[in-house]
């Protein structure tokens, strides 16, 4: 069972009228990032590589096509009987990028992160702060043994 938007704005800090959807809250654009490095995943080891954020010039980022590492500035808690969803919103797929989430524990906090695919040859161009992002939550049939207490908990804040 998914919640509805308004119950959803709970769980999510400082979010505006605009933002709640209604079968979901939309996510806003904080920060973006490029790769530096390349990354390692292992059975037992994880090297995130490290990033160099890119300044927005009067607040607009102007991004050619490739990958980027983005920064949501809504501070999402994800409720203990639930998992978050995270889908792109549709424009931002209609000009020719892609977001891609992954899923969002039981337990999380935090300013989540995730990956912008530009894919447009021409680029994109995106304001600090614009509704990039989806989030939905589904409602467990139990509450999980254990919440999410990973490296990830809360970040950005
Ligand atoms: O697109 C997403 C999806 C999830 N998260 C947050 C919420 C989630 O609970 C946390 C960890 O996600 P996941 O468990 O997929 O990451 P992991 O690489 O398996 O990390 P860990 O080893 O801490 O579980 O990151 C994001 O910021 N962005």
């Amino acid at each position: 069972m998914a919640y509805n938007g308004k119950e959803m704005s709970n769980y999510i800090k400082g979010i505006n009228e605009s933002q709640i959807q209604p079968a979901g809250v939309d996510l806003r654009l904080d920060k973006v990032f490029k790769f530096i490095e390349e990354g390692y995943l292992g059975e037992g080891k994880r090297v995130l590589p490290n990033t160099e954020e890119i300044a927005p010039i009067d607040n607009l980022y102007d991004l050619s096509k490739g990958a980027y590492k983005i920064r949501f500035f809504d501070i999402v808690e994800i409720p203990k009987e639930a998992i978050g969803i995270c889908f792109p919103r549709s424009s931002l797929l209609r000009m020719g990028a892609n977001l891609s989430c992954a899923l969002w524990d039981p337990g999380y906090s935090g300013r989540g992160e995730a990956l912008l695919n530009v894919l447009n040859d021409k680029g994109i161009k995106i304001e600090k702060y614009a509704r990039i992002a989806q989030i939905i939550f589904i409602k467990l049939k139990d509450i999980p043994d254990k919440l999410y207490n990973g490296i990830y908990n809360n970040e950005n804040l």
